[in-house]
């Protein structure tokens, strides 16, 4: 009998879904399956999940994807997980249970710590420390929150009784049934608590942020071997070998392992990174230094430009205003008008990320007359990300000091043709889409691949990449300035709107 084929097999715990993907030598998903969950807001800019829902539905999707493809167990020569970074879970270390829902990137709930703490004039060392800058972004003051709101939770851990864990080790603690607690670099170096030089936990980040050592995971590489699934998941013991932050995973997965080389990921934010190559860049724009991936003893650095709120605008146009019934609608309700007509839309719904770091902004829509209707809501929902990622590349730029000619783009929203060709339009440079818009969970599992000889090195990888569609520049000068000026505009008016 023929030997059965082999492949990798992907989790991709994400903000609002998530997805399991099984791919082949060439890159290409074979199967999948995806499931959302439900998103918890308990106060304005408060944003949770539940830990159990975020389990249930990622072995789930694990499981449909098996039997989408009809595979077996015994064909996944090897998993690979990546996951949206910074949301915090805490569990109890003997039973394994969560001790409150996460606390998600999004969340602003521990805003006025980060105040307070940038009123002790610690944010240089910490940023040097870590490449981060002093936000509610990361997941430092979230664990110090949890402790803090949980009767007895903080001596539980220091005692050890409590892990604390990105969604990532929280996901390899289950799967392994309570046998790993482990993270990696790229996930750990976006917790605040994480020195990005020396590779390790850093003493004096935990002193500032009060979070115990004894309940933080073993930091490992991207690629390698950490331990295996328990039998009863999937049907069979698989290696749990590539593990990286989701948008790290993604500029993986779109072949961006040279220095220069950027890509751009629309999703629920914005997230677009540009490997630096050996050493970490420090940038002077506002964004933020980040550990791209570790092989073996190579560590790969990034700057990465976060924006918070991309897609996240199309959801709320549909869930919060019911403009339209699916995501995809918004392209054609966008086209029914030639241009927004003045109207603009920042979503600061949780304040601004890259550049701005405002955490006090809030949601604006502006530019409004009698005559603007619905199709300029959703024209303004599709131009916000051009808009945000022109500010992150704009910044990117400078701090690199070379222009980009392209850039690779991923993420839900990229299939939205008329948004792709706006940003080539904002940007002045190729928009280029691949085939494989799953990226993220194709970093994953190339991760995983290069740890079990399944693909031998980054040339295997780079002859996947197969481009979808490029989209190039065909706006004047005058009109993109003029476009990219009101929005400038439109972002003052949301910014420092919390008093
Ligand atoms: N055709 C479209 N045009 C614009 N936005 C879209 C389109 N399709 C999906 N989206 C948006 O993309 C996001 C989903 O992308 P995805 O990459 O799955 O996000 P995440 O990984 O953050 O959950 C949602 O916010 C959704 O509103
Ligand atoms: O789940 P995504 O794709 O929105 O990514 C979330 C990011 O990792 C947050 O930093």
């Amino acid at each position: 009998m023929p030997e059965a084929a082999q492949y990798i097999l992907s989790l991709d715990q994400g903000t609002t879904s998530s997805r399991a993907i099984v791919f082949g030598r060439d890159g290409r998903p074979v199967s999948s399956g995806q499931q959302e969950f439900p998103q918890i807001y308990p106060t304005p800019g408060h944003v949770e999940h539940d830990p159990e829902a975020i389990w249930s539905s990622q072995l789930a999707t694990a499981r449909r994807a098996l039997e989408n493809g009809k595979l077996s167990a015994r064909q996944i020569v090897a998993l690979g997980i990546t996951n949206q970074r910074e949301t915090t879970i805490l569990w109890d270390k003997k039973t394994g249970t969560p001790v409150a829902n996460a606390i998600v990137w999004q969340s602003r709930i521990t805003a006025p710590v980060c105040e307070r703490l940038k009123k002790e004039a610690l944010e240089e060392t910490i940023r040097q420390k870590t490449g981060l800058v002093l936000d509610a972004y990361f997941s430092a003051t979230k664990i110090a929150h949890l402790l803090d709101s949980i009767t007895g939770l903080r001596a539980r851990a220091e005692r050890g009784e409590i892990l604390f864990g990105t969604v990532d080790a929280f996901l390899m603690w289950r799967l392994s049934g309570g046998n790993l607690h482990v993270t990696d670099v790229s996930n750990a170096s976006r917790t605040l608590l994480f020195n990005i030089h020396t590779l390790d936990w850093d003493d004096e980040l935990l002193r500032i942020f009060n979070v115990p050592r004894a309940m933080l995971p073993e930091v490992k590489s991207c690629s390698e071997i950490y331990g295996h699934t328990t039998k009863d998941l999937l049907g069979e013991s698989i290696p749990i070998a590539g593990c990286a932050g989701d948008q790290q995973a993604a500029t993986f997965g779109q072949g961006c392992f040279g220095p220069g080389e950027a890509k751009n990921t629309y999703g629920t934010g914005c997230f677009m990174l540009l490997n630096t190559g050996s050493t970490p860049a420090v940038s002077k724009h506002g964004l933020l230094t980040t550990i791209g991936w570790k092989i073996g003893d190579t560590t790969t650095y990034c700057l990465e430009g976060a924006v918070f709120i991309a897609g996240a605008a199309v959801q709320w146009l549909r869930d919060g205003l019911g403009l339209i019934a699916k995501s995809p609608e918004v392209e054609q309700l966008a086209a029914s008008v030639k241009s927004n007509d003045g109207v603009y839309f920042v979503p600061a719904f949780v304040g601004l990320g890259a550049p701005y770091w405002d955490p006090n902004a809030r949601g604006a829509i502006v530019g409004l007359t009698r005559g603007s209707t619905k199709a300029h809501f959703a024209r303004a929902a599709l131009e916000a990300m051009a808009y945000q990622t022109r500010d992150v590349l704009d910044a990117m730029q400078a701090d690199a000091g070379v222009a980009l000619s392209s850039l690779r783009v991923d993420g839900g929203a990229t299939a939205n043709n008329l948004m792709m060709q706006f940003q080539s339009d904002l940007l002045d440079v190729r928009v280029l889409r691949p085939v494989v818009q799953e990226t993220t969970a194709l970093g994953a599992a190339y991760l995983a691949g290069l740890a079990v000889d399944y693909w031998t090195d980054f040339r295997d990888l780079t002859r996947n990449w197969v481009l979808d569609r490029e989209f190039a520049p065909q706006m004047s000068i005058a009109e993109r300035d003029d476009l990219y000026s009101g929005w400038k505009k439109a972002v003052k008016c949301a910014q420092h709107w919390v008093d």
